[in-house]
């Protein structure tokens, strides 16, 4: 006998229930990829999953890229996006269209999203707050011909050194939604691009994450036939990689999960943006969205 609409409404409700009360008062950090956005009916769908995790009783905490939209505006303006390691080469000018795009207009087109369900959200970066301070990118490339590694000169590309968690916690406590954009300044005075995924992990695990979510535009981790992977463990995800099964930008999510577990959050997981609610069937259904990375 199949199950009337309503009926199966209602299944899912109270299946959701034991999910909400194991992450009531417990914070979720959830990565908004500038791959995810774009579609209206998306966003809200977003927003409404966020907003429903605050009534619910947890703290969510969202961090958002932007990398396309970055891309498009550095068009407009006739500079040349590049990237070498999978990171944007950020110049001066290219640092202030980053900081122009991400704090000022991507983060206040999700805040506004929030706030028109009802709920309250406040728009940051690493600046407010004295919240992340970054320093220079040291990431190094190996040359496939002479095998030679060699640091790489990004610019203004950072990486986190320090996170101060006294303005989240008093959010945590408040009506207040903090969402984030991975923009910060150095002890040296200048501002930094920091990739938002890298930037969400060291947020998560300043945290103490119960679960952090990355919203990319595919099922989560795929094996070699193409399907998905429920779960994880961090040494399956190492030898993935070094199999070649996952590459390309899934790179470098797959070790800011690794990273983010080391540093204490309990599970992080991979999962499609581009499915409306994902958020919410990732973490109030029984089966999940997407692949589950945990130590
Ligand atoms: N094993 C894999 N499973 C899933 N995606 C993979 C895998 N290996 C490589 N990828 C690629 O990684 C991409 C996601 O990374 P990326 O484009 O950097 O995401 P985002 O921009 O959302 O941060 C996928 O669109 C896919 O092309
Ligand atoms: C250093 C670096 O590459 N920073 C990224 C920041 C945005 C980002 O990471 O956005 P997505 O999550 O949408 O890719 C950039 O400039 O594109």
């Amino acid at each position: 006998m199949s199950l009337t609409e309503s009926e199966t409404q209602a299944r899912l409700l109270a299946q959701a229930l034991p999910y909400m009360q194991r992450y009531e008062n417990k914070t979720i950090v959830v990565k908004y990829g500038g791959h995810a956005m774009g579609n209206p009916e998306l966003g809200k769908a977003f927003a409404s999953d966020i907003a429903l995790l605050k009534q619910s009783g947890v703290n969510p905490v969202v961090v958002h890229g932007g990398g396309p939209q970055i891309g498009a505006m550095l068009t407009k303006m006739g500079i040349e996006s590049k990237f070498e390691g999978g990171l944007r080469v950020t110049d001066e000018k290219t640092v202030e269209i980053v900081e122009m795009v991400l704090a000022g207009s991507i983060n206040k087109e999700i805040v506004a999203l929030i706030n028109q369900t009802g709920e309250w959200a406040i728009g940051l970066c690493g600046k407010d707050g004295n919240m992340v301070f970054a320093e220079k990118a040291k990431k190094t490339v190996v040359d496939p011909d002479s095998n030679i590694e060699r640091i790489l000169d990004l610019g203004f590309v950072g990486e986190v050194v320090e996170v101060d968690r006294t303005l989240i916690d008093l959010l945590a406590k408040s009506e207040m939604i903090p969402v984030i954009a991975p923009v910060a300044p150095g002890r040296d005075g200048h501002t930094y691009n920091i990739n938002a995924d890298t930037f969400a992990g060291a947020i998560a695990g300043a945290l103490n994450a119960v679960r952090l979510l990355f919203l990319t535009d595919v099922p989560g981790v795929l094996n070699k036939q193409g399907e998905l992977i429920k779960e994880l463990s961090v040494a399956e995800a190492r030898a993935l990689i070094k199999d070649g099964t996952i590459s390309g930008g899934m790179i470098p999510k797959v070790e800011t999960c690794i990273e983010a577990i080391k540093a204490g959050v309990q599970g992080v997981v991979i999962l499609n943006g581009k499915t409306p609610h994902s958020v919410l069937l990732e973490l109030f259904t029984e089966g999940g969205a997407g692949t589950l990375i945990v130590p």
